[in-house]
């Protein structure tokens, strides 16, 4: 049997699978956790990415890996490839008036939308590296080369050969606000409206091309975690997915790139040649976190408890903008809660209020992309939640689909690790489980009194 690994390095933690190359069987697995904070040296990652694989027991059979790794995340190198500065991450959102300001330089939303296919908020590189220009000019100067969690890992994983040796792919490339999917090429005009100069960027790998080597271990390009979870679940045309981690993400494939100048919409690159707009945000997973320790209950409970309240807790409503959030963009906005009344006082009513605030945000992401799906597929480790699961299709509007329980970021770098072996013009057919299909009454009046209250923040 031939192996292959796939790694997620995500907000939180550090996941790696092992799975067979050509079924795709599930043979191990590992993980271990990331410090908290927006702001992270890259060798907590490597730390993690260490331990993570000794759980999952090791490499030594292991013909390929991947790397999947969270999206945006600056990271600075100097001359010597060592680390300039802590990484910031996507939910960083000190870059927010950099943002602002390099929207207004280039002539506008709508130039930013021609040029790299999305408006730069706080989360894209580029305005992380205008923040560094304007705040830390002695950490930009030394900045010889920039990259992104994934492509520093798989750099390191390659021995660290040089800055020049850096590598990336097509889906975390578009992420960064310097590299345009339309073309294909990077702007470094933008990276220099950052800067003030243009450091080296890694070299963009097409989706089968060959990364280097970890000792005996084949590396494939790698991509952002939005994209690798969409080869993970196999998202075709039609499909969209709705990612309930750290982040909040909606996503489509598509064939066209695209370009959306209110800015809701990012138009990214996918893993596979194709396109992946997105909406991403800041809240998801972590707002169910956070009404659990309100309660001070666990995640089971918290469900158990929202599905005891009705559709609409009785008008309670939460907003959960607890880090800000990036769409609808208001880097400072806190989290609120409104319809607060003696009837609706009871933790039941909370926790409802929590996930139903939590799956709005996602449901507006639903309707700014503008799809209309054929199938919604519920993914990320806020799906694992049997409230989530029953809420979301009467949020909104659509039966969902659960696939079975996984790592869909580790699993589709697994993939994309098979299909560097495989060489074949499309990802290897792995078998999938049957997943579940959720159903629900539609529940408009949710939608309309969050809108309500969101419009108040
Ligand atoms: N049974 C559960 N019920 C609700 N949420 C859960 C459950 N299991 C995991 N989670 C959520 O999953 C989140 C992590 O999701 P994950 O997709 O792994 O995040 P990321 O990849 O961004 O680090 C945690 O914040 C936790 O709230
Ligand atoms: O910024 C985005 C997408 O644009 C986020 O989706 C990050 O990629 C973080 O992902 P998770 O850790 O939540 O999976």
């Amino acid at each position: 049997m031939t192996l292959v690994a796939g790694v997620d390095s995500s907000t939180q933690s550090c996941k790696v699978v092992i799975r067979d190359a050509e079924t795709g069987a599930l043979v191990r697995e590992g993980r271990a956790p990331h410090p908290v904070g927006t702001e992270v040296h890259p060798d907590h990652w490597w730390e993690a990415l260490q331990r993570a694989l000794a759980e999952a027991g090791g490499l030594s059979d292991v013909a390929a890996l991947s790397v999947g790794a969270q999206q945006h995340g600056m990271v600075c190198l100097d001359e010597n490839g060592q680390v300039v500065r802590d990484a910031l991450l996507w939910n960083d959102t000190r870059s927010a008036r950099a943002a602002q300001d390099l929207v207004a330089e280039l002539g506008g939303p709508q130039a930013w939308a021609e040029a790299v296919g999305s408006v730069p908020v706080a989360s894209f590189t580029v305005t992380k590296l205008r923040w560094l220009a304007e705040h830390e000019p002695d950490n930009a100067a030394r900045t010889a080369a920039v990259g992104l969690p994934h492509d520093w890992l798989t750099w390191r994983l390659a021995g660290a050969p040089g800055v020049n040796a850096l590598t990336t792919d097509r889906g975390d490339a578009s992420g960064t606000g310097y590299w345009s999917p339309g073309t294909g090429s990077y702007r470094p005009d933008l990276l220099k409206l950052a800067m003030g100069h243009t450091p080296v960027v890694p070299r963009v790998l097409g989706p089968t091309a060959q990364a280097g080597r970890a000792g005996e271990v084949m590396l494939a390009p790698g991509t952002g975690d939005n994209m690798a979870a969409a080869l993970g679940v196999g998202l075709g045309p039609g499909d969209v997915a709705v990612s309930i981690g750290t982040s909040g993400t909606v996503f489509a494939c598509a064939g066209e790139p695209s370009h959306d100048p209110s800015g809701a919409v990012a138009g990214f690159a996918d893993a596979t040649g194709r396109f992946l707009p997105l909406v991403c945000t800041l809240n998801a997973a972590r707002v169910l976190d956070a009404a659990a320790r309100m309660l001070g209950v666990g995640l089971d409970e918290l469900g158990d408890l929202a599905l005891q309240a009705p559709p609409g807790a009785d008008g309670l409503v939460l907003v959960p903008y607890l880090e800000g959030e990036r769409t609808p963009n208001k880097p400072d906005a806190t989290g609120s809660v409104h319809g607060l009344r003696l009837a609706n006082s009871t933790p039941a009513h909370f926790a409802r209020a929590a996930v139903e605030g939590m799956l709005c945000g996602l449901a507006d992401g639903l309707d700014a992309l503008g799809v209309e799906p054929r199938r919604i597929l519920l993914i990320g480790g806020g799906a694992r939640s049997r409230a989530v699961r029953q809420i979301a299709p009467a949020v909104f509007g659509r039966p969902v689909v659960v696939p079975e329980p996984g790592e869909y970021v580790a699993d589709g770098a697994a993939r994309q690790a098979a299909w560097l072996l495989s060489g074949t013009a499309e990802p290897p057919a792995w078998l999938a489980g049957e997943p579940e299909v959720y159903e629900a009454d539609p529940a408009p009046g949710v939608r309309a009194r969050y809108a309500e209250a969101a419009a108040a923040v």
